[in-house]
């Protein structure tokens, strides 16, 4: 095998659908996973963070499994690997931590054998894995993506996120699995709630390409999945319905929930009270939930030396010490 013997990789989380966009659209966020992966003798796992706790730590592993179906399409063979990880991701949130746990490991699988695999080619078995591409296409390619799905293959293209455009997300403090989320939804739409999702779909995805930030109210709108996964989420349509009188410019589930994301004008002067009013409305449901500001990252999984100039000995933990913001 050629290549280097240990990748270390910094994987965004995100948010998806962003209303209307419903497998379509996602956002990377300023939220990260760090990975580091090494060939060894014997599999192991060193995963830290509050959030890994319930993370399976044998060859059930998600970041170990995606590693090795990276190495069969590579057609080599790495069958023990020690895996290092943080994440500061809240998992089953709607904040993509598994989209962000198989970008990472594909990412970091892909750089340990000298990167064979392209970008392409890592998006379309990330998104066979995950079943939509939207939160794998914001946490590998970083900023705000649309993508298209054909079962064997997706198209995406990547938006440059507007200058002033920033995020807040409350997130509760129970856990809703993507998987529960979609069965929830309806086999079927009627015509005219697919005319209204494709429409605010794409002005959406025309106002963020062209920072058109006032039309962001009127496009976030959604009749596809949010109306259905509503009663999932005690506070959810109060909030919906109340954000943008509290200075959001427009509002959604983040992915499947159960996590609500504001769209903010940066200027927004009411920061403070769209806050108090987003938390307080979820509390009034007897839902408890942690508020953060974010951003929107302009970057994708990204590769780190894995021994860093004049720091050869330096360790994962030394190495996210400097990194880690949360
Ligand atoms: N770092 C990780 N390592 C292994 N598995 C992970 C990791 N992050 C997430 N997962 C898996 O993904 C699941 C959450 O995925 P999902 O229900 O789609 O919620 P979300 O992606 O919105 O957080 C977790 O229960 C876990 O099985
Ligand atoms: N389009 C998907 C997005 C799921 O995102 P997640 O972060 O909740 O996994 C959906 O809405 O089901």
């Amino acid at each position: 095998m050629t290549g280097i013997r240990k990748s270390r990789v910094k994987v965004p989380g995100s948010t998806a659908n962003m209303g209307p966009g419903f497998d379509t659209l996602g956002m990377a966020l300023s939220l990260y996973a760090w990975i580091e992966m090494a060939e060894a003798e014997e599999t192991l796992f060193h995963l830290h963070g509050e959030e890994m706790k319930s993370v399976a730590q044998d060859k059930s592993n998600l970041i170990y499994k995606v590693a090795q179906m990276v190495f069969d399409e590579a057609g080599v063979s790495v069958p023990e690997l020690e895996i290092s990880m943080y994440s500061e991701i809240p998992l089953t949130r709607g904040l993509g931590s598994s989209a962000s746990a198989i970008i990472g490991g594909m990412v970091a699988a892909n750089a340990l054998i000298g990167s064979p695999l392209d970008e392409a080619k890592i998006f379309d078995m990330a998104t066979a894995l995950e079943k939509h591409p939207d939160n794998v296409g914001a946490s590998l390619f970083g900023g705000i993506i649309a993508a298209a799905w054909d079962g064997s293959h997706a198209d995406v293209i990547r938006i440059e996120p507007p200058e002033d455009l920033d995020t807040l997300v409350v997130i509760p403090e129970f856990e809703l699995a993507t998987s529960k989320a979609r069965q929830a939804l309806p086999a079927e739409l009627t015509m005219a709630d697919a005319v209204y999702n494709v429409s605010r779909s794409s002005l959406l995805t025309g106002a963020l390409a062209c920072g058109r930030l006032d039309l962001i109210g009127a496009a976030m709108r959604d009749r596809l999945h949010q109306p259905y996964r509503a009663p999932l989420v005690p506070g959810m349509e109060a909030v919906l319905a109340g954000a943008t009188q509290h200075g959001a410019l427009g509002v959604a589930l983040s992915g499947a929930g159960p996590t609500l994301i504001a769209l903010v004008d940066r200027k927004e002067p009411r920061r403070n009270e769209l806050e108090a009013f987003m938390k307080d409305t979820m509390a009034a449901h007897g839902i408890q939930a942690a508020s953060r500001w974010l951003s929107p990252c302009r970057s994708g999984a990204v590769l780190l030396p894995a021994s860093p100039e004049g720091m050869q000995n330096q360790s994962f933990l030394d190495m996210i010490k400097g990194e880690v913001h949360s």
